[in-house]
């Protein structure tokens, strides 16, 4: 088996499309590793850049430790797996996987034995004489996996290969496909936007945002200690509470302003040269416990429940908490430092609504804030305002927390949670994860 790697592998399409940026990543012989990432963050381009099907604007594609950068998609030797299956509807099942023996490719055995064995490996042996066209999605996948690794391929590159099929047979061909592909030690590639694909069936997984490499790590890993926010944002479910911040040092505290709400925490050095940084705030719900109001020590949060979500053995609690909520986006658009610039930005008068308005409204400096009305403002001054021309202002901090069933709050009750502050993500306006401890 086989290490592929790339090296600072970039892909500029013609148009002037970055769908690749300096990516250098490894997946280990025999290791099974998962590309995720939202629509267009240049999955597929990587795959096929591996496959050899696309060609590199700069930066190598490594298979086994050679560059294989003037070597065509054939002679790389490694098998692609769409999620369109395919199939040559004319050919049975046997003569599918088959295919690419009698295409001209050397086997030590025999097509016959081979296309048993491989067929044997995908559960298909009952349908070999069967036409594609007669066969349920699933098993037309599993066709297409035989017939990828009927040649024996050096690895496996797999774009989405799951997505066209329903939830239920996801699951299972997910279970299947990952466990086939350590049976086989076949080191692999596999391409999905789903977290959960990524999570379940990973050694590891790299997290791609705009053609850029974001994290790659063990699963437990870029959930627990993301290393920025687009990972935080785009892994866990519920998703990710993201919040508006600030943090200054104080001789015997640290304080995270959060505008209506503070959060204290304890003396902390990796802090103190972010002083007076604005932050975003990430927790997720099995971050946060909902605790009887002013019980024990620790950060909490308060609020008002809006909306429950009842999923049966626990529910999914939105709690107002008047605290301003962000997205990636938001929190990662690059603001002017200082008033001037800010007022000057604020002339030039972004439509009414647009989260860009909205976002400078809250990163005003306190004595700019003077002629915007304020829904509040701390001792710190910085502080959240949100666009007085907006009629329909978004709900002011909305929380998501877990609550097990048999106890679920009303709407409009009070409740107050305890932040565990291990799993309290605080992340730069670059997006990039500062760490705490
Ligand atoms: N031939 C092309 N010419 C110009 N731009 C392209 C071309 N192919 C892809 N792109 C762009 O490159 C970026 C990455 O595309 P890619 O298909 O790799 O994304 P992806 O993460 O696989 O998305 P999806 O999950 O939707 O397949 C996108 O912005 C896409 O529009």
């Amino acid at each position: 088996m086989v290490a592929i790697a790339t090296d600072r592998l970039t892909k500029v399409f013609p148009d002037g499309t970055v769908a690749v940026d300096e990516v250098t990543i490894e997946a280990a012989s025999g290791e099974f590793l998962v590309l995720l990432g939202p629509t267009g963050c240049g999955k597929s381009t990587l795959l096929r850049l591996v496959a050899g099907l696309e060609e590199e604007t700069r930066g190598h594609v490594l298979i086994d430790g050679e560059v294989v950068d003037r070597l065509t998609a054939k002679q790389r030797q490694v098998a692609m797996v769409f999620q369109d299956y395919a199939l040559y509807p004319h050919l049975t099942v046997a003569q599918n996987i088959g295919f690419p023996l009698r295409a001209g490719h050397q086997a030590s055995t025999p097509t016959e034995v081979r296309v048993a064995e491989v067929a044997e490996h995908l559960g298909v042996t009952d349908l070999l004489h069967r036409l594609p066209g007669h066969l349920s999605g699933g098993q037309r996948q599993r066709v297409a996996m035989a017939r990828a690794i009927v040649r024996e391929p050096r690895a496996f590159l797999l774009d989405e290969p799951l997505s066209n099929l329903d939830a239920g047979l996801r699951a299972e061909l997910r279970a299947d496909v990952a466990a086939l592909a350590r049976r086989l030690g076949v080191t692999t590639l596999y391409v999905t936007h789903d977290q959960t694909e990524a999570m379940t069936m990973a050694d590891r997984v790299a997290v791609l945002r705009r053609g850029v490499l974001q994290q790659v790590g063990p699963p437990a890993e870029v959930y627990g200690d993301p290393a920025t926010l687009f990972v935080a944002a785009f892994i866990g479910t519920p998703r990710t509470n993201l919040l508006q911040g600030a943090i200054y040092i104080e001789p015997e505290r640290t304080v995270v302003d959060l505008g209506s709400q503070l959060l204290e925490l304890p003396p902390n050095e990796a802090l103190a040269r972010h002083h007076n940084d604005r932050v975003t705030v990430a927790m997720r719900a099995d971050a946060l416990r909902p605790v009887p109001d002013g019980a024990g020590e620790g950060p909490v949060l308060r609020g008002s429940v809006r909306l429950v979500e009842n999923l049966g053995h626990e529910a999914l609690v939105h709690l107002d908490t008047g605290i301003v909520p962000t997205s990636v986006a938001e929190s990662q658009l690059e603001y002017p430092d200082t008033g001037q610039h800010l007022a000057d930005v604020i002339a030039e008068d972004p439509p009414v609504g647009s989260p860009f308005r909205q976002a400078l409204a809250r990163m005003m400096p306190h004595s700019r804030q003077e002629a915007l009305p304020a829904t509040a403002r701390t001792e710190y001054g910085f502080y959240p305002v949100y666009d007085a021309e907006l009629e329909d202002q978004p709900p002011l901090g909305d929380v998501v927390v877990r609550v097990p069933a048999p106890i679920l709050p009303r709407r409009g009750e009070p409740m107050t949670v305890r932040i565990d502050l291990d799993k309290l993500l605080l992340f730069d306006r670059g997006g990039n994860r500062i760490r705490i401890a």
